[in-house]
C-alpha cells in the first residue's frame, strides 16, 4: 500500500491505495514504516511522500469509521512524519483531501502540481480535521481562511492553497520532478520552523471577533449542523490554547462528532450517492457489463416548464437541442425564458457570457415532431396525458431513426403503456426530472418490461453528463419518488383537517430538517397544478368529482387544497394558497386566519371534530407512511436497493442529507418500532391504504435483532421477484 525506493538521496515513499488513495490502516502502517526506513538509511537524505496513480491522498478512509478509534493511527504517524531528521516534502498531484491534507501539514514542506485541489472535506461527513487539522492551518494561513476552508469543507485549487502558504511552490508538469529539484534548496536546512507544532498562529489577537463573525455566517447557511460549529470552536481553540492543548481538545470534539447521528447519516449519504449510479437489472445487465451510446443531438418536446427546463440542462451541457413546442407563442415565451436561465448562470459566475453565447446557438426551436428525424434521443414533455403521450411516441417512431431513444418525462405514466404504442419498446424509458429540472439534482430513470440495457445505460450516462444524480427505478404508477411521496403529502393534509394548521405541519417538518414544509411547497409549485392533475385523473377514471366528501374509491382524501383553488388561492403566483404573501416580499409565507377559517368551517360541514396534533405524530404520520410505500417499492423490486430511495427524497425532496433518509431514517428508529407504529395507524386509518403494513418490512421487524439495510433485500420473499 506503500511502495518505498530510493533514488539517489531521496527516499520516495509512494502511496498505492486506488481508487483515490484513503489513508487505511495498512497505508498508515506503511508510511509509518517508510519514514522509520528513510531515516535510517545513510543513502537518503530528504523523503518525498507522493500519491501513485491520479492522485497524492483524498484522507482518512471513511469505512473505518465505524470501527471503533479506527482514525487513531493517523496522528501517530503524523507526529513520526514531524518528528523526522530528514526534510519530508510532500509531492502533491490530484486531491490532498482530509488526512491527506493534514499528512501534508505534518511534513516540512509542500509541493504541487497546478491542478491539484486541496481541502477539508470532513465538514461535509459531519466531521471535522482530527489529525490536528485544526490547530495546523491556522498556523500557515492565518484564522479567517482557516475558519472558512474547515467549516465550509470547500476544495481550493493550488494558486490559491500557494496564496495562503499551504505549498511553498507550484510546478507545471511532473510533480515528483518538482519535489527532487526542491530537496537541492532544502537539504541541510534547519527544519524547526517548518514543524507547524513549533510555530504561532500570526493573528491570534484577532480570534474572538472572526470567529464571532465565522458563527453567525455558519449558523445561517448551514442551519440545524453541529460539525461546522465544533470546526470553529476548534480553530478558535489553536489560537487560544497551547499547540498540545488544543489538539487534544481537537480529538475530543472529533470522538463526539463521529458517534454523532448527523456525522452516521452523512456518512452513509456519502456512499449511498455512490451507489445509486451503480444499476443492474433483473437479467443481470448492469453498469460495469453494458456500454452506453454517444448521444450528440437531441430533440425535447413540449417547451412548457419542464421541457424548458430540460433544454437548458442539455444546451448547458454542449448537448445540441431541437425544441419542438405546437404552441408557437409557448415556443417563444420559452426561448427568451431559457435565455433569462443562462444570463442568471453568468450572474451566479456558474457560466461566463461566452458560454452562454455558445449554449443559446445549440438550441433550436421548431413546430413539428417531423424536424426530429435526425436526433440520437427524443425527450418527450408534453402535459400529462396517456393517449396524447402514445399518439406522440407512435409517430416519432414513425419519423426518427431507428437508432433514437424515445424517452419521457411522465411522472406517474406507465412506461410499458407508452412503449407499446412504438415498434422499439426497447429504445423506450422514462427519464423523470424534477422541477425546477435546471436546478433539481435529481434524474428518476424509469425502465419498463421491455427496454434494453444498453438504453438504460445511455440514460444514466447522459444524466451524469449533464450533471444529474441520476437513480435507475423500474415502472409502475408514479415510479419511486412521487409514489412514496404521495402518503406524506397526504398524512400532512389529513393532519391539517384532523385539527392542526398548514404552519404548524410545516413547523415540524422544517424542525425535523426539511428546507420547507409540505404546505410551503405546495404554495410554490401551485395548488392549480395539483388540482389539474386530480381532474386529469378523474376524467380518465370517468369520476364525477365533489367537494362534499370524505373518501373516493373506498379511499380516505381531503378536498381542502380543492377549496382553496375555488377561492382562487392558487399560492405564490396569486399572493394567496395555504399562506398569504405581501406584494413587498412576495415569497415570504404568512400564516392567513382567513385559510383557519376556511379548514374550520370545512371541518364543521363534514363533522370532522378537531383536537391537537402532537409534533411526535406530525413526524410518524409523515415520515412512517412513506416508509411503509417505500418498503413495499423495494418489496416489489419497483427499487433495487433501499439507498436507492433515500438518495431520491435527498436529490427530489430535499430530505435532510444527515438523516440519510427515509430508508435509512427507519433504520436508526429500530424496524420493530417503525412497524408496530404502522400496525396502529393502520387500525387508526382503515380507509387509508397507505397503512396497510408492507410484508417485507413485517418479515423484517419479526426478528429478534435489526436486520442491517444491505440484507433487506434478501428477506422479499421469492414469490415477489
Ligand atoms: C470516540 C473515539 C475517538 C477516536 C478519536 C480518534 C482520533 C483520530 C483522529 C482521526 C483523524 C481523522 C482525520 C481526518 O482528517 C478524517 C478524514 O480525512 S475524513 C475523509 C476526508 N476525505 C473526504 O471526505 C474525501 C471524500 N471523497 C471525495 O470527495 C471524492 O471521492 C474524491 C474527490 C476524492 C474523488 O471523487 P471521484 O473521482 O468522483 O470518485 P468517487 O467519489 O466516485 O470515489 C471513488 C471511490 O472511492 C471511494 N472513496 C472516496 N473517498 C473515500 C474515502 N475517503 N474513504 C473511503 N472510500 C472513499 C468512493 O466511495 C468510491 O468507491 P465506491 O465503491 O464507488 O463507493
Ligand atoms: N411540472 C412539474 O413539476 C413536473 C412535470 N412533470 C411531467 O412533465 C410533463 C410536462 O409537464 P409540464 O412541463 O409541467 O407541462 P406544461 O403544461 O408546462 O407544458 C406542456 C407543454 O407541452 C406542449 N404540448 C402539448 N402537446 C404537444 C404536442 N403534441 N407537440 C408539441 N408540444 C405539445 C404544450 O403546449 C405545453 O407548452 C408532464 O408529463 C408532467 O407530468 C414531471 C416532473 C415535474
Amino acid at each position: 500500500m506503500v511502495d518505498y525506493s530510493v533514488d539517489r538521496n531521496l527516499a520516495i515513499l509512494g502511496i498505492n491505495n486506488p481508487p483515490v488513495n484513503a489513508l487505511s490502516f495498512h497505508v498508515r502502517e506503511g508510511l509509518f514504516n517508510g519514514i522509520k526506513q528513510a531515516n535510517a538509511d545513510r543513502r537518503v537524505e530528504a523523503i518525498v511522500i507522493t500519491g501513485k496513480g491520479k492522485t497524492y491522498c483524498s484522507g482518512a478512509d471513511i469505512r473505518e469509521f465505524s470501527i471503533p478509534s479506527a482514525g487513531k493511527g493517523l496522528v501517530t504517524l503524523g507526529h513520526r512524519i514531524e518528528d523526522s531528521d530528514k526534510p519530508v516534502i510532500s509531492a502533491i498531484h490530484g486531491n490532498a483531501l482530509g488526512g491527506g491534507l493534514e499528512i501534508a501539514l505534518f511534513s516540512h514542506y509542500r509541493v504541487a502540481n497546478k491542478n491539484a485541489k486541496i481541502g477539508f472535506p470532513e465538514v461535509l461527513i459531519g466531521l471535522l480535521p482530527g489529525a490536528e487539522g485544526t490547530i495546523r492551518l491556522p498556523r500557515v494561513t492565518g484564522l479567517a481562511f482557516a475558519m472558512d476552508a474547515i467549516a465550509s469543507g470547500r476544495r481550493f485549487d493550488a494558486q490559491e492553497a500557494h496564496k495562503h502558504g499551504i505549498l511553498d511552490t507550484i510546478c507545471d508538469g511532473d510533480v515528483l520532478q518538482e519535489a527532487k529539484a526542491f530537496s537541492k534548496k532544502i537539504i541541510g536546512q534547519p527544519l524547526d520552523q517548518r514543524r507547524l507544532s513549533k510555530t504561532h498562529v500570526k493573528d491570534a489577537a484577532d480570534v474572538d471577533i472572526k470567529f464571532e463573525e465565522a458563527l453567525a455566517q455558519i449558523k445561517r447557511k448551514y442551519r440545524g449542523l453541529i460539525a461546522p460549529i465544533l470546526c470553529l470552536k476548534s480553530v478558535r481553540n489553536s489560537a487560544k490554547m497551547s499547540f498540545d492543548e488544543a489538539a487534544a481538545e481537537e480529538m475530543r470534539l472529533f470522538g463526539e462528532l463521529l458517534t454523532s447521528s448527523q456525522s452516521i447519516g452523512l456518512r452513509y449519504s456519502f456512499f449511498a450517492e455512490r451507489s445509486a449510479p451503480k444499476w443492474k437489472l433483473p437479467c443481470g445487465a448492469c453498469a460495469d457489463n453494458t456500454t452506453p451510446v454517444d448521444v450528440k443531438t437531441t430533440g425535447v418536446i413540449g417547451a412548457g416548464t419542464m421541457g424548458s427546463g430540460i433544454a437548458v440542462c442539455l444546451i448547458r451541457a454542449g448537448i445540441p437541442v431541437i425544441l419542438v413546442e405546437k404552441n408557437q407563442k409557448m415556443l417563444d415565451q420559452a426561448i427568451k425564458t431559457i435565455s433569462r436561465i443562462l444570463t442568471g448562470s453568468v450572474k451566479l459566475n456558474r457560466m461566463t457570457e461566452k458560454q452562454r453565447e455558445h449554449s443559446l446557438k445549440l438550441l433550436k426551436g421548431a413546430s413539428t415532431l417531423d424536424e426530429l428525424a435526425g436526433v440520437d434521443m427524443v425527450i418527450e414533455a408534453v402535459y400529462e396525458n396517456l393517449e396524447l403521450k402514445r399518439e406522440i411516441f407512435h409517430q416519432l417512431d414513425k419519423i426518427c431513426k431507428s437508432s433514437t431513444l424515445l424517452c419521457s418525462n411522465t411522472s406517474t405514466l406507465d412506461i410499458d403503456n407508452i412503449a407499446s404504442a412504438t415498434q422499439r419498446p426497447d429504445k423506450v424509458v422514462g427519464t423523470h426530472f424534477f422541477a425546477p429540472a435546471y436546478i433539481m439534482r435529481l434524474l428518476e430513470n424509469v425502465y419498463g418490461t421491455k427496454t434494453s440495457p444498453t438504453t438504460v445505460a445511455t440514460v444514466m450516462e447522459l444524466g451524469k453528463r449533464i450533471g444529474k444524480i441520476c437513480v435507475l427505478v423500474k415502472t409502475c404508477y408514479a415510479f419511486v419518488a412521487n409514489r412514496t411521496n404521495q402518503p406524506f403529502g397526504a398524512e400532512a393534509s389529513f393532519m391539517v383537517e384532523e385539527g392542526a394548521l398548514p404552519q404548524d405541519v410545516d413547523t415540524v417538518l422544517e424542525n425535523f430538517g426539511m428546507p420547507m414544509g409540505p404546505f410551503k411547497v405546495s404554495d410554490l409549485s401551485g395548488i392549480d397544478v395539483g388540482w389539474r392533475i386530480r381532474q386529469e385523473v378523474a376524467k380518465a377514471l370517468g369520476l364525477k368529482l365533489t367537494l362534499e366528501t370524505r373518501y373516493r374509491m373506498g379511499e380516505r382524501i381531503t378536498t381542502l387544497a380543492d377549496r382553496l383553488y375555488e377561492m382562487g388561492r392558487y399560492g405564490i403566483k396569486t399572493g394567496k394558497g395555504w399562506y398569504r404573501y405581501e406584494p413587498t416580499n412576495p415569497r415570504k409565507p404568512i400564516p392567513d386566519p382567513d385559510v383557519a377559517k376556511m379548514i374550520q368551517k370545512h371541518c364543521m360541514d363534514m363533522g370532522i371534530e378537531r383536537r391537537n396534533i402532537p409534533a411526535q405524530e406530525v413526524i410518524e404520520r409523515c415520515l412512517f407512511s412513506a416508509i411503509n410505500e417505500s418498503f413495499r417499492v423495494l418489496e416489489q423490486r419497483i427499487a433495487e436497493k433501499p439507498e436507492d430511495i433515500d438518495v431520491i427524497w435527498q436529490y427530489g425532496f430535499s430530505f435532510p442529507r444527515y438523516g440519510g433518509g427515509p430508508m435509512f431514517y427507519a433504520s436508526q428508529v429500530g424496524l420493530k418500532k417503525v412497524f408496530e407504529k404502522i400496525c396502529i395507524f393502520h387500525e387508526q386509518f382503515p380507509y387509508s391504504s397507505h397503512w396497510v403494513p408492507s410484508d417485507l418490512l413485517r418479515k423484517l421487524a419479526s426478528h429478534s435483532t435489526e436486520i442491517p439495510m444491505d440484507k433487506w433485500t434478501q428477506f422479499i420473499s421469492s414469490s415477489k421477484l
